[in-house]
């Protein structure tokens, strides 16, 4: 991976108070918002030839929306002098010609080039039952795919890529956050695990699927993987609530800061050697090998450092252990690795002792690639001290380390509900007791969230569980929280993973039950978490505002507009708020709804989704492999 300097890219998080620019811009792909609206595609459809034959269009939300960012890598590559290298403007070109990645007639049939204002926007085929089968156990939305393609200019091998690039793409996704339902990065495979790594760290809060994917062989080629692999990113992006940074390959999905590139000749690239693959639908990373340690010294904040096994190394060189000790003494934080691809790293053996003794922390069973990008994102956390600092390190942060299993087991068992549960089932084994945790917590999760209980909350946690799990309608305990107002759980939720976007069987969001319950503090927070109405719900929300109006409940329009939602939004027969107030003659709405509408929003809602403060300047660390 290439060196660079590391800009300093300052917070991305900005005001969402001001309206967002409705036009397409510069290089086509970011859609108007408004052009989402269903009538507006009626309109557009009515006056297409072809409109009769069309299968209909019974509202945009039948279709998800994908934004594919393509910075490079062997997929778009075609060969030159016989060497492969990135091939501009010519992959969507390539993409159209194909019926498995684009479905031409109804492009054409439901004016899409016209309606979505940009030549770069592709729709895959209807699925089929096959393909609706690949993903077993994910919450799946049945949906038409629509896909826009940003590609960048110029596109890179990634072994060029820059931390500058993955600013970049943050940048990008932040910028079409609330347009798209998910995001695919096409990315070379050498440096994939790194971005990947890299971005789970950058997006906090992150509420819908970031997939990378790329290929070994050029999607030009007869024989190539880059089809299969772009097909799956997308269909996963498209249909799944997944809140995650993953990398998708050879029919596996898994947690991007989880994987590390293991072969450069086989369409089976990756491996996550710690964590079993989310989803199955069935070379060379630059060390700095050193045998001096002139380089623990200022301005060096950080190191990765890759040792022997369980994260051992000799501990018979005092000279070597006296430098570390030196260096982490002076603020250095460096984090202890295994060399090895499966395991983690503990203190069983005296060699191993002897690191941690030195101040080092131990990496557990993070990738190198996930602990340098960690270690970037931790140093850049301006308003945190060097001690917290070094607790992020040590504590799992995106999934990105396991818990200690040990530590989950004796929870497990002190946990007296599962226990008896456990018994009266005759479990015994760690595998069992832990299929019993995760079908119980939800629901034990929602009914801690519904009385305010957060030490529960905790308990549950502690045992291993996930927050951000849904009960059988897919409510998680964020939903809850959110319909009872209760503000200190939706509190504890958001800053222990929980994610704003999921959706419930019925599509809300956690942020449309707040509205509905009147909650106005919960309704302000999850807006500054990055929440907001998804496309299904603000197709309601015309209708919801003038049923409003004409009830003059302005309690009710002023909290929708808290939410986010615009009040000029039409009803079911075309009529804005303001003139049904108008209609039923209450003036004091007709009053109130134009204050509300002229004035400044009175929260100033900040997208925490993507805090990018990521490696100023200055700051310096390295991966480097322990050569003795
Ligand atoms: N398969 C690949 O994509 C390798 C290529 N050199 C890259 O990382 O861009």
């Amino acid at each position: 991976m290439a060196d660079s300097s590391f800009d300093n890219l300052t917070s991305l998080a900005r005001a969402l108070s001001q309206p967002k620019l409705d036009l397409v811009e510069a290089n086509d792909v970011f859609v108007s918002r408004n052009a989402q609206l269903h009538p507006c595609r009626r309109r557009k459809l009515s006056s297409c030839n072809s409109f009769e034959s069309v299968e209909p269009v019974t509202s945009s939300s039948a279709e998800a929306r994908v934004l594919v960012i393509n910075t490079g890598g062997t997929i778009g590559m075609t060969l030159h002098d016989n060497v492969l290298a990135p091939k501009a403007n010519a992959f969507v070109q390539s993409l159209r010609k194909l019926p498995i990645l684009h479905d031409e007639t109804y492009a054409q049939q439901t004016c899409l080039y016209d309606y979505y204002g940009s030549e770069n926007t592709l729709v895959l085929p209807k699925p089929t039952y096959h393909s609706d089968q690949l993903f077993h156990g994910l919450s799946k939305e049945n949906k038409r795919i629509v896909y826009t393609v940003l590609e960048y200019s110029p596109l890179l091998d990634s072994s060029n890529m820059t931390t500058d690039d993955w600013g970049r793409i943050g940048k990008d996704i932040e910028k079409n956050y609330e347009n798209y339902d998910g995001f695919v990065i096409l990315h070379g495979t050498d440096t994939m695990a790194y971005t990947a790594s890299a971005l789970s760290f950058m997006c906090e809060h992150l509420g819908k699927p970031i997939i990378l994917t790329g290929s070994q062989v050029p999607i030009y080629e007869m024989r190539n993987d880059g089809r299969d692999n772009l097909l799956g990113a997308l269909l996963i992006a498209g249909q799944f609530v997944i809140p995650e940074v993953c990398l998708y390959f050879y029919n596996k999905l898994y947690r991007g800061n989880r994987v590390t590139k293991v072969d450069a000749g086989s369409f089976n690239a990756f491996n996550s050697p710690n964590l079993a693959p989310l989803a199955t639908a069935e070379v060379d990373i630059t060390k700095l090998a050193i045998n001096s340690l002139a380089f623990l010294q200022p301005p060096m904040e950080g190191v990765v450092l890759e040792t022997y096994g369980s994260g051992n190394a000799p501990d018979n060189r005092p000279d070597l252990l006296e430098e570390l000790k030196k260096a982490t003494d002076s603020g250095v934080i460096i984090i202890n690795c295994t060399q090895c691809l499966r395991g983690t790293v503990c203190t069983s053996y005296a060699t191993g002792k002897v690191l941690m003794d030195s101040g080092l922390i131990a990496g557990g069973d993070m990738t190198p690639e996930a602990a340098l990008s960690k270690l970037s994102y931790v140093l850049a956390k301006k308003d945190v001290d060097l001690d917290a600092k070094k607790k992020m390190m040590s504590q799992n942060l995106r999934g990105e380390m396991s818990c200690d299993l040990a530590g989950a087991k004796l929870c497990l068992s002190d946990s007296r509900f599962i226990q008896v549960i456990a018994k009266s089932l005759s479990i015994s084994c760690k595998e069992e007791l832990e299929a019993i945790r995760d079908a119980l917590t939800p629901p034990l999760a929602c009914a801690a969230a519904k009385i305010g209980d957060i030490e529960a909350l905790e308990a549950l946690k502690e045992m291993g569980s996930s927050l951000c799990l849904g009960d059988y309608d897919g409510r998680t305990p964020l939903h809850v929280a959110a319909c009872e107002g209760h503000l200190k759980v939706v509190q504890y939720l958001l800053s222990h993973g929980a994610t704003v976007y999921a959706k419930d069987r019925y599509g809300d969001t956690p942020l449309c039950n707040a509205v509905r319950f009147r909650h106005k503090e919960v309704v302000k927070l999850l807006r500054k978490t990055g929440a907001h109405f998804s496309r299904n719900e603000l197709e309601e929300a015309g209708t919801e505002l003038c049923s409003l109006a004409a009830s003059g409940d302005v309690e009710g329009l002023e909290i929708w507009k808290l939410a986010g939602v615009d009040l000029n939004k039409r009803g079911y027969d075309g009529k804005t708020a303001i003139q049904v107030a108008r209609a039923v003659g209450n003036k004091e709405t007709v009053a109130f709804l134009v204050q509300l509408m002229s004035n400044k929003p009175k929260v100033t809602t900040v997208f925490h989704c993507f805090s990018i403060s990521f490696m100023p300047n200055n700051h310096s660390f390295n991966l480097i492999t322990i050569l003795v």
